[in-house]
């Protein structure tokens, strides 16, 4: 993780770290509540402009921003309501000064005061949501939800955990959400992703120090820089010799897996394969290597670098022989699919070599039973448990290391839920294992690329296109790639 922290992502408790840094830093509380409050009217008006602002008003400071935005709304000349959940004169600090600088009533917090809204502002609960929501803010929730009218979300939609994106309750999904400074780890996980609408993170005078000194552990995932560009005086052996254990019956899967390993770079691919399966890859792709060689010849070729085991592989005693073998190894190693639900026993603290680990949630929940929490947390833990990189698949995949950097890329669409997808993407690891990254690196590059590819592609994704439309995926790096 490099110095600059724009991609990094916050906990709720880093955030708080971060506001308290600033305040101690000499800026003003109220100050930055100011700011985010401005940042929030001018994203409104830039969008809109609403004849009746209905805003929903919680106890602490999200409640204490949402009181800015009806002052600085109105004298912009819009009009704006008010609603607060419990007494206005129990709020406290700035959300109180706030209030106070409001010349206006306030009505309570209550289904029956949504009428006549053609803009919603959600400021009830942000980073300081403690419970479940319930009670008559659920119901104002549920009933603002039905008017059908543009919801703007402060920092989160009321309801969503900053840290986890998990619902507690219910909450009211959002057209646009902003947030401060950084975004928080929850914006960029399932459900909240979905529920935040668009989302802006804007700069309310938190300095860049403050975010360097807590050094948070968790980025969007920008792995661009990591693509190994060969040089001009590179061989195919410099490129690395990447060697898959062929599936005995779903062979498709590891040619699959091959072909995207020779798109990224690699210099060979070998699948390794016996009886029928082998006759079946040997009429294959002309490009791969095939060979009935046993495993410990592979093992000691000090060319073979990288090894991918799972695809296509079926369960079973012999193969769970395999990959306990290649696990002994000091090669590197991808486990992904079966290889995975064969894991259950294994002692993770005997294996001391770069292993990637690429489970979607079904297989995560078999191997880690005891692991729970958010997607993030889940991955942390396991990488840290396991001390391999766990690439924890979904529409928010998460990639983390064993020392604990984690990443959460943002990039793909749905068409990558489709046969074959996941093979895609581990051999697009073992493409970039084979090339020298390390584990990390790997997995947050493939997983980069492989959302990429399907951004790229669009509808009608199938697993055969991500190969194919690989190389241009590539190419817009090269755009990025400065020295090349
Ligand atoms: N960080 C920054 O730099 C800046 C942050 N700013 C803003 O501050 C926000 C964070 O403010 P915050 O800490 O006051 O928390 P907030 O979300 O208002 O909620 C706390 C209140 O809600 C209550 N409560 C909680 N859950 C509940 C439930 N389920 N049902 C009912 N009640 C519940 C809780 O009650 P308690 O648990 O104490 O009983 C407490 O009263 C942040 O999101 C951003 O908008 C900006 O001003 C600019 C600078
Ligand atoms: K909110």
């Amino acid at each position: 993780m490099g110095k600059n922290t724009k991609n990094r992502l916050l906990s709720v408790s880093e955030m708080y770290e971060a506001d308290r840094l600033t305040i101690e830093s000499g800026l003003a509380g109220i100050d930055l509540m100011e700011a985010a409050g401005l940042s929030i009217t001018r994203e409104i008006t830039k969008r809109w402009s609403p004849k009746k602002t209905v805003i929903l008003c919680g106890p602490g400071n999200n409640g204490g921003d949402g009181f800015v935005v009806a002052r600085l709304l109105e004298e912009r000349g819009l009009k704006a309501q008010v609603l607060l959940l419990g007494e206005r004169d129990k709020l406290r600090g700035d959300a109180k000064i706030n209030s106070d600088r409001w010349a206006h009533d306030v009505l309570p917090l209550s289904p029956d005061h949504l009428h006549g809204a053609d803009l919603i502002v959600d400021a009830i609960f942000g980073a300081g949501l403690a419970r479940e929501v319930d009670g008559i803010v659920a119901q104002t929730l549920e009933a603002a939800k039905k008017l059908q009218v543009p919801v703007v979300a402060v920092d989160t939609p009321s309801g969503i955990h900053g840290g986890t994106g998990q619902v507690l309750g219910t909450t009211l999904p959002a057209n646009l959400t902003i947030t401060f400074c950084r975004p928080k780890t929850g914006h960029y996980l399932y459900p909240a992703k979905k529920l935040c609408g668009e989302l802006i993170v804007t700069d309310i005078g938190i300095p860049d120090h403050v975010i360097e000194t807590i050094n948070p552990q968790t980025e969007v995932n920008q792995p661009q820089d990591y693509f190994p560009w060969p040089d001009e005086e590179t061989h195919k052996y410099k490129k690395g010799h990447g060697v898959i254990i062929g599936g005995q019956q779903m062979t498709g899967a590891t040619r699959l897996g091959a072909i995207c390993a020779r798109r990224v770079g690699a210099g060979l691919i070998t699948i390794s394969a016996h009886g029928a399966a082998y006759m079946i890859y040997r009429q294959g792709e002309a490009g791969n290597i095939v060979s009935n060689d046993d495993l410990d010849t592979h093992l000691n070729d000090p060319r073979k670098n990288a090894f991918l085991i799972g695809p296509g592989l079926g369960i079973g005693e012999k193969r769970q022989l395999v990959v306990e073998q290649l696990l002994e190894s000091s090669k590197a190693l991808i486990l992904d699919a079966d290889a995975l639900t064969m894991l259950k026993d294994w002692q993770w603290k005997e294996r001391n070599a770069e292993t990637i680990l690429t489970p979607h949630e079904g297989e995560f929940s078999r191997l880690f039973p005891e692991i729970t929490g958010s997607k993030l947390e889940k991955a942390k833990a396991a990488a840290k448990q396991s001390n391999c990189t766990v690439l924890l698949k979904g529409p928010d995949t998460v990639i983390a290391a064993p020392d604990g950097r984690a990443v959460i890329n943002d990039s793909g669409t749905p068409w990558l839920a489709t046969a074959g997808s996941g093979d895609s993407l581990s051999g697009i690891c073992l493409g970039l294992f084979a090339q020298g990254l390390d584990g990390f690196k790997a997995a947050s590059l493939a997983s980069w690329l492989h959302g990429r590819c399907a951004e790229a592609f669009q509808e009608g994704l199938i697993a055969e296109d991500i190969g194919d439309i690989l190389p241009s995926v590539i190419k817009t790096l090269k755009n990025m790639h400065s020295s090349y």
